[in-house]
């Protein structure tokens, strides 16, 4: 498909060599009915767009998501931008990014760079035409996500009981990559590293309601909603990047559960939010691959139950504050894990309301904890169990990565 760098792009029907093969690829699976309605929707029928849409919909949800055909991926992500081009010709700005970001989130790579090339002309003009109303109704003070003269001493009673055996994890400033390295990569022992992302853009930028409003505000962004995800009545939601920064506003004045946007590749996302980070040079120190790049993006309150991960992680805490409780790798056994593949990485144990007598090897066992300030990066070994509860609004970006080869 055609690179969008101007209006007409709005204009022209998609069909070029590309999105041929892929209504050829479609037909191949027997896909008729979404040919029919492709080749409509690229001459502007809203109808037949949704319809075709609606079509991969199903497709993608027909069984388990590592049996959909990738072809139905694309086939998704190309009705995503009919749709979406329609309703940015009708100057429907939020409906198009809705889609668009639809496409983004549950479409095939085929088409990705024209849904970015479309979101980055659609949100132009959404902003060009946002009367910034609110921004005008609402003192700057209050626009900002944690206030300068937060008292976090008082968010410490929430924190999980402590232990006589917990040890602080160590943080250290002018850390190079060589001592990075040798004291704690190689070993696999964490730290804190309080220096490392000062130059990151989103240091000062992400701070200001104002400022994540304008760059991402009418993007669709998935959340978690309850407790935690180990709860009965957790629930995910696809709500915009604004509704969802107003839920953290007004998180603590109502007893609603914590709305958190969780290990979500946010940045693959939204463009303009990857510009304002950088990747940790301590990632690269020993070799290998980055895997994945996550958003953690939530109010006071929000838990991340204890469970471990198989890669080298980078925490790195751009807004509010973090707690942090760590333990050992080697203490599997002793943490409860539930048994079912899909949680196997999960503790039973709830650390909010620690059990002794159903989980009575959890009491004496050391771990290490921490607060992650802002501007703080945690490095987490592989497999090390962690629980995290954010005791301010939080944002916070993961990087993990592995060692070349490994899976
Ligand atoms: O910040 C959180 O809530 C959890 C982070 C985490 O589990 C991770 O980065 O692996
Ligand atoms: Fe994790």
């Amino acid at each position: 498909m055609s690179t969008a760098n101007s209006d007409n792009h709005l204009q022209t029907p998609i069909l070029d060599s590309e999105s041929a093969q892929l209504l050829q690829a479609v037909s191949q699976h027997g896909g008729y009915a979404y040919v029919s309605m492709a080749a409509r929707a690229a001459a502007g029928d809203l109808r037949a767009a949704e319809a075709a849409r609606e079509m991969a919909w199903e497709q993608l949800h027909s069984g388990p998501w590592h049996s959909v055909l990738p072809v139905w991926r694309d086939a998704y992500s190309m009705a995503c931008l009919h749709v979406a081009k329609v309703h940015a010709i009708d100057g429907e700005f939020s409906d198009a990014l809705r889609a668009l970001d639809m496409g983004l989130i549950m479409g095939g790579p085929l088409l990705k760079p024209d849904l970015h090339s479309l979101i980055a002309i659609v949100s132009a003009k959404a902003r060009a035409a946002r009367v910034s109303e609110k921004q005008q109704q609402c003192p700057k003070s209050d626009r900002r996500l944690v206030p300068d003269d937060l008292d976090s001493t008082e968010l410490l009673g929430v924190l999980p009981t402590k232990s006589l055996s917990c040890k602080m994890v160590l943080k250290r400033s002018g850390l190079s990559l060589e001592g990075f390295l040798r004291e704690y990569l190689l070993p696999g022992y964490p730290v804190i590293i309080s220096d490392g992302m000062g130059h990151w853009p989103a240091r000062t930028k992400w701070n200001d309601m104002d400022y994540l409003t304008t760059v991402a505000g009418d993007r669709t962004v998935p959340v978690e909603v309850g407790k935690n995800y180990l709860y009965p009545e957790w629930k995910q939601e696809l709500i915009t990047f604004s509704q969802f920064l107003e839920r953290i506003k007004a998180t603590g004045s109502s007893s609603a559960a914590p709305t958190y946007l969780a290990q979500h590749p946010l940045f693959d996302q939204i463009n303009e939010l990857r510009d304002d980070i950088c990747i940790p040079d301590y990632c690269f120190a020993g070799g290998g691959d980055l895997r994945s790049l996550n958003a953690w993006f939530g109010p006071a309150g929000t838990v991340t139950p204890l469970h471990h991960d198989p890669h080298h992680n980078v925490l790195a805490q751009v807004v509010g504050k973090k707690y942090i409780r760590l333990y050992l790798a080697s203490l599997s056994e002793e943490l409860y894990p539930y048994t079912e593949t899909m949680l196997c990485n999960s503790s039973q144990v709830d650390l909010d309301n620690l059990d002794e007598k159903e989980f009575p090897k959890m009491r004496d066992l050391e771990f290490l904890d921490c607060i992650l300030e802002e501007g703080d990066m945690l490095y987490i070994p592989p497999k090390w169990w962690h629980y995290v509860r954010s005791l301010t609004t939080s944002l916070s970006v993961s990087f993990w990565w592995s060692e070349y080869g490994s899976s």
